[in-house]
């Protein structure tokens, strides 16, 4: 068999589409959504992130407010924009990128965020929502992989799921958004035994891991689903002295032959976390004013 390669540029283009609709119709009610995006440090890669994230938010019609702070910015300092932010009534959606330098408490600041205008979904109300079953403003990657899932698929009732990665951000929402579709949920991590037996049996495989290629097409059930969460930066000498690539925990080639659906890096889920940023962004400026959430 030969995987058919989910487009995740495309949805995420037609999922920002119907944002700039719904946003139009806003606009005529004199709303207008505003994200801000918080950037301590100089870390390149969040920094492409960042950048993009902004100009797909104006893209959408939406209001864009771009903090950058320095690398030795305190925990307090920090702390104090939120507090702005939050008081903010522009502001409706509040991100504060990842990975924090050490000397602040990543937990405290996105406790910090009021948890109506936590777009990530980290905060734990959000997160105790979610595992409760009630509405909740989600993580954007695994709502964005549920998006392509059903997109591809509709009823995911009964369906096997394999999450590899138990983190706050990806694997464990990812895992609670699957059981509230009905599938019958694994969550593998670094301590799972004979992990390779435990795909197999997925009809639906997502990685979040963090590790180059780490998941090969003799992990894979014959037509399974595979959503590949990684994002790794690896050398490429083939592309010149020093140049790099962004390859997934997916072996692409290799599951590509066995599985029926299969997200590549780059052009997969990463497109579509940003589009759902921009969806939550459009879901709390609703929320907060007492409009119905939006269908998107
Ligand atoms: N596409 C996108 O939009 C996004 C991509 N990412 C990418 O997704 C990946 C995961 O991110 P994140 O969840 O934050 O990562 P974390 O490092 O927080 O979590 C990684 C998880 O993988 C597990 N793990 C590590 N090694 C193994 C192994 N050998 N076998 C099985 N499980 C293992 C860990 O297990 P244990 O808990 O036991 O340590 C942990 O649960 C990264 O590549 C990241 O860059 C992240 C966010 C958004
Ligand atoms: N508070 C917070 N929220 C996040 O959602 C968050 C974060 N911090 N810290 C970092 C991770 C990572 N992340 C990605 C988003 C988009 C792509 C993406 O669009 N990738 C493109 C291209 C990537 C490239 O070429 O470099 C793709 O996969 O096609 C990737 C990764 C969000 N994260």
């Amino acid at each position: 068999m030969t995987a058919a390669i989910i487009d995740g540029k495309a949805a995420a283009a037609a999922l920002r589409q119907r944002i700039g609709a719904r946003v139009g119709e806003l606009a005529k009610q004199g709303v207008t959504p505003g994200l801000a995006v918080v950037l301590v440090g100089e870390n390149p890669a969040s920094q492409v992130y960042v950048r993009s994230k902004a100009k797909q938010t104006v893209e959408a019609g939406m209001r864009s407010f771009e903090h950058k702070l320095p690398a030795d910015t305190s925990e307090q300092d920090l702390l104090a924009l939120v507090g702005r932010l939050n008081a903010d009534e522009a502001v409706d959606g509040i991100l504060v990128q990842l990975p924090l330098p050490a000397q602040i408490n990543a937990e405290l600041v996105l406790e910090a965020i009021d948890p109506r205008k936590d777009v990530d979904g980290f905060h734990p109300v959000n997160a105790g929502r979610l595992a409760s079953g009630a509405p909740s403003l989600v993580p954007c990657t695994p709502l964005g992989c549920l998006m392509l899932l059903r997109d591809l698929k509709g009823d995911l009732a009964g369906l096997e799921a394999v999450v590899i990665g138990r983190s706050n951000i990806v694997g464990k929402p990812m895992a609670a958004l699957l059981t509230a579709e009905s599938c019958t949920v694994t969550i593998a991590h670094s301590k799972t035994r004979d992990l390779p037996a435990v795909c197999r049996r997925a009809d639906i495989l997502v990685a979040a891991v963090g590790r180059p290629g780490m998941v090969t097409g003799d992990w894979v059930k014959p037509g399974a689903i595979v959503l590949d969460v990684g994002i790794n930066r690896v050398s490429a000498p083939e592309l010149g002295e020093g140049k790099t690539r962004i390859v997934g925990d997916v072996d692409f080639a290799s599951c590509a032959a066995v599985a029926g659906a299969i997200t590549p890096v780059p052009g997969g889920v990463g497109p579509m976390t940003i589009a759902c940023l921009l969806a939550n962004t459009l879901t709390a400026a609703c929320m907060r004013r007492g409009l119905p959430k939006p269908v998107l």
